[in-house]
């Protein structure tokens, strides 16, 4: 056996090819406490999310984490599961579709696309020997969080690395890093709130709420705050909004640190008891509707914002496979085609 993965036949005989490789974060195989601790033991020890000494970190997700967090995190996948699985991981496999679909009427077969999960199934390890074993000489990966974080896009970027350092030949590989301020992007989300007030009318506040991260992560460094901050100034322009029609929060807290503020829950209570009735409520850092937003923001903060007084609650779905959405990865992917001969 040797040291690194080589493909001997045809090396010289190879086609131009560029493969497009969509990835998400991941979600149990089923909604069952099994699968979550298998799930959550994967996510949960990756350095990139919790960062705490690894052997104090080992006793807390083994001793306590895991023995608790699996049977109530399993409920909530029960309340969103579809019958073709898990939320994410349809959306983004109708994303895959809508994509590759594109980009083969454009380039015929000199592109291939594929999606992975970052935990779990399908493997990104996975789909990197697929196309490996096709000869992609290009390879272009397009993480779908348009905020870069260290715990989500950085971490992608590990898994992609790790598997590649195995290869003989590492292609060209280029990582699309974050689509924060790309303009279809911030187009497609401006057009998604102003269908929304069309229907529903303009709320006294929109609320737009990232995921959340420890702000210790911020203090070292990780730019996700301030891309969080910039999608959100650029939608609001494009929407002509002024300053107190909308309000910008984090959501999805996980563990006892503090993280990024204001908190999307304490918000939406304060807002209630200020007199604010009628909130819409988007989510910029998801590009496809997952646990967070189906259960969290369609009905735990619906619940909150409600009992502390408020009457209408809507959400506003993610961007999933909205053809302005699928036009802005296009957007990003295209220019690392590599045509030449
Ligand atoms: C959109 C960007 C995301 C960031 C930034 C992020 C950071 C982050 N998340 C956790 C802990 C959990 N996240 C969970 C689910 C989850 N998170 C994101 C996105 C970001 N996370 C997605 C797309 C999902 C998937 C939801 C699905 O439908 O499967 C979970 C698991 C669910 C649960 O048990 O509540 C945890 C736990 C940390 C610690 C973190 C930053 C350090
Ligand atoms: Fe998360
Ligand atoms: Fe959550």
């Amino acid at each position: 056996m040797s040291r690194y993965e080589g493909q001997s036949k045809e090396i010289h005989n190879f086609s131009k090819k560029t493969a497009v490789l969509l990835t998400n974060l991941g979600t149990p195989d089923s909604p069952t406490a099994g699968a979550l601790r298998r799930y959550l033991r994967e996510f949960l020890s990756d350095p990139r999310v919790v960062e705490i000494p690894r052997l104090i970190w080992w006793f807390i997700l083994h001793g306590i984490i895991l023995r608790v967090r699996p049977k109530k995190s399993a409920k909530l996948y029960e309340s969103i599961w579809t019958e073709q699985g898990s939320p994410l991981l349809v959306i983004s496999q109708q994303q895959k579709a809508k994509v590759a679909k594109l980009l083969s009427e454009k380039y015929g077969d000199t592109v291939v696309v594929d999606v992975a999960m970052r935990y779990g199934k399908p493997s990104i390890s996975n789909a990197l020997a697929n196309f490996q074993a096709q000869g992609v000489d290009n390879i272009i990966v397009l993480p779908l969080y348009p905020q870069y974080a260290g715990p989500t896009t950085g971490s992608t970027f590990d898994a992609v690395f790790n598997k590649i350092k195995t290869w003989r030949w590492i292609p060209s590989v280029h990582f699309l890093s974050s689509y924060h301020d790309q303009a279809l992007y911030i187009k497609a989300l401006a057009a998604s709130i102003k269908r929304h007030i069309e229907n529903h009318g303009k709320p006294d506040k929109l609320v737009l709420s990232y995921h959340g991260m420890p702000k210790r992560f911020l203090e070292q460094g990780d730019p996700y705050y301030c891309f969080c901050h910039k999608t959100t100034r650029l939608v609001v322009e494009a929407l002509g909004f002024a300053e107190d029609d909308y309000v910008m929060t984090f959501q999805s807290r996980f563990g006892k640190a503090e993280w990024l503020k204001p908190y999307t829950d304490e918000t939406l209570a304060e807002l209630a008891k200020a007199g604010d009735k009628h909130v819409a409520i988007i989510s910029p850092a998801f590009s496809a509707d997952c646990l967070e937003t189906l259960e969290e923001l369609v009905h735990e903060n619906r619940d909150i914002f409600i009992n502390a007084g408020g009457e209408k609650y809507h959400y506003i779905a993610a961007l999933n496979d909205d053809d302005l959405h699928i036009a802005a990865l296009l957007e990003s992917i295209e220019p690392h085609i590599n045509q030449s001969e």
